[in-house]
């Protein structure tokens, strides 16, 4: 039965393909705007399901096929996305005229897959995505990061504990060991658990983590399918997770609520947070009758979602930005002395959120890295209302996108253009110093997005980074060794921008004494 419905599956799936193809193939000549030509069926990704290109290589391909032009048509298989090159427009689409394009473009139904369709992330505005991004955002003052931080700081502190007992030097593959690390913070950050990776290196979270992040084999399939066949996936009722790791992730919250519940448990973590708006909601609710009643009323299955997507959205890309600027500290050292400088200066016996927040080398160090090395390497609009792109030389075209159009903006791209970035492959923190920083155009440097839906959680993510690079290059100095890949090739299985045999350092313990005095 299973088999035949998996048939049944890829008969409708190619023959809806194979009728839109001449069609789609043909949507943007047809609109005036230049684009790369696709291969039957694959689009312009041919190379990269062959595995003979990476996907951030691919990007750069068609970001550079037209260097003067404003945007480029693009095919993601046989949908149509117009890629969006020119900074101006960026801003339009991102924030001026954010109505037309409010909603990401992986539009999974709520009632299809409730945990994916009704996470932030994939919320339309029509489900409900403004009252939800209001209920969320307080999660993530700075404020509420000052009440994170003490958690987080614990792992971390974990972190160093365990490199400690492997000895004064060692070589560690980077993606995997942060993996770890993002993987304990979030977990006891969002959903109140703690799980200890690095020690306990199977446990049941974790591992359920890697499942529901990996782009591998059907689940990168079904990534696409849903980007370029939304209504045959929910005609089909396909799930993006698992029903065992469904299953997992709101048994985890639904407990821990319960025995919070029962014994007065107050623990400052997002779990907690969430579940004050819901009481503070309520309150709203019960006491005025002048409130407006929210749309969405905060369930248990609501917060599980919500969790569920800091979890994904925080554990791949955290880990990938970790590894990366670990990897350029470790090839530009006397960049890493220069930050060790300042850790030494400011730090002193404890590290506080004040002191983290005010190291300002620190700051360019992983902004310079954000932009070498962004984690998502494109963002994506779709567009909700007809909307008119004007020419701006003569010899434009006007480009009238439609309902369910599709945008990406390259964010890797932008980042390396020589045109927003001098020397753009040169890893040089001083791009991002009070002297310089005026010269970035800010629709150029965008790791975090744009406008309203840009990520909800930057500043966590930007302490998570701060805090274990300070903690470690406390105790630790890192070198490049032999497996250290220079420079660095991107996968051509995966789409997460890291090279295929892993991004290995060197650590080695410092030998002088780490008191450090403030003056
Ligand atoms: C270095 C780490 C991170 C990077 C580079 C990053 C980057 C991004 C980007 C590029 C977007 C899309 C923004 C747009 O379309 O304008 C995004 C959205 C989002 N991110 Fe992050 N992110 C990071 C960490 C995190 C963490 C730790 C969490 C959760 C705890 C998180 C939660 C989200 C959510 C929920 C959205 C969707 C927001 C919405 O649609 O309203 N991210 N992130």
């Amino acid at each position: 039965m299973g088999g035949a419905v998996i048939v049944l599956f890829f008969i409708a799936f190619f023959y809806l393909v194979y009728k839109n193809i001449a069609k789609a193939n043909q949507y943007w000549k047809v609109r005036g705007v230049p684009y790369v030509s696709p291969r039957f069926f694959f689009g312009n990704f041919a190379s990269n399901i062959f595995q003979k290109a990476s996907f951030g290589d691919v990007l750069r391909t068609i970001y550079l096929a037209f260097p003067t032009e404003r945007f480029v048509g693009l095919y993601q298989f046989t949908q149509p996305v117009l890629m969006v090159r020119d900074p101006e427009l960026i801003k339009r689409i991102t924030v001026k005229d954010f109505e037309y394009f409010s909603d990401h473009t992986q539009y999974i139904a709520p009632d299809v897959d409730p945990l994916w369709g009704r996470n932030l992330f994939s919320l339309s505005v029509k489900d409900g995505w403004h009252d939800m991004r209001t209920m969320l955002s307080p999660t993530f003052t700075s404020s509420k990061m000052r009440i994170i931080f003490s958690l987080m700081q614990e792992c971390v502190k974990e972190f160093v504990s365990y490199l400690n007992t492997k000895g004064d030097t060692m070589t560690l593959e980077l993606k995997d060991t942060f993996s770890r690390v993002a993987n304990d913070i979030i977990g006891t950050t969002a959903f109140g658990v703690e799980c200890n990776s690095l020690k306990n290196r199977h446990n049941e979270f974790y591992m359920m983590g890697k499942q529901i992040t990996s782009f591998s084999g059907i689940r990168g399939l079904k990534f696409f399918a849903y980007a370029t066949l939304p209504k045959l996936m929910k005609y089909l009722n396909v799930k993006l997770i698992s029903t065992t790791a469904a299953k997992f992730f709101t048994d985890v919250i639904t407990d821990t609520l319960r025995y919070r519940e029962k014994n007065n448990v107050i623990r400052p973590d997002m779990l907690y947070l969430l579940t004050e708006v819901r009481k503070e909601r309520m309150a709203q609710g019960e006491n005025s009758a002048n409130v407006k009643h929210h749309k969405i009323e905060l369930t248990d299955d609501l917060i599980t979602a919500q969790a569920m997507i800091f979890f994904f959205a925080g554990f791949d890309t955290v880990s990938t930005a970790l590894s990366l600027m670990f990897y350029e500290l470790a090839i530009n050292s006397q960049i890493q002395d220069e930050l060790f400088a300042e850790i030494r200066q400011t730090v002193g016996e404890q590290i506080t959120y004040e002191k983290l927040l005010s190291m300002k080398f620190l700051d360019c160090v992983v902004s310079e890295s954000l932009r070498l090395h962004p984690p998502g390497i494109f963002m994506d609009r779709r567009c909700v209302k007809p909307y008119v792109i004007e020419p701006e030389k003569a010899r434009d075209p006007t480009v009238r996108l439609e309902k369910g159009d599709l945008i990406w903006i390259p964010i890797r791209e932008l980042h390396r253009d020589p045109n927003n970035y001098p020397e753009p492959k040169k890893f040089d923190p001083g791009r991002f110093s009070s002297a310089n920083k005026d010269q970035i155009n800010p629709f150029t440097f965008l790791p975090f997005g744009l406008g309203p839906r840009n990520c909800i959680a930057s500043r966590f993510a930007l302490l998570e980074c701060k805090l274990v690079l300070v903690e470690v290059l406390k105790q630790y100095e890192v070198v490049p060794v032999s497996k250290t890949e220079i420079p660095l090739t991107l996968s051509k299985k995966s789409p997460i921008p890291l090279p295929e045999n892993g991004v290995w350092v060197g650590f080695n313990r410092r030998v002088e004494d780490n008191r450090y005095s403030n003056e």
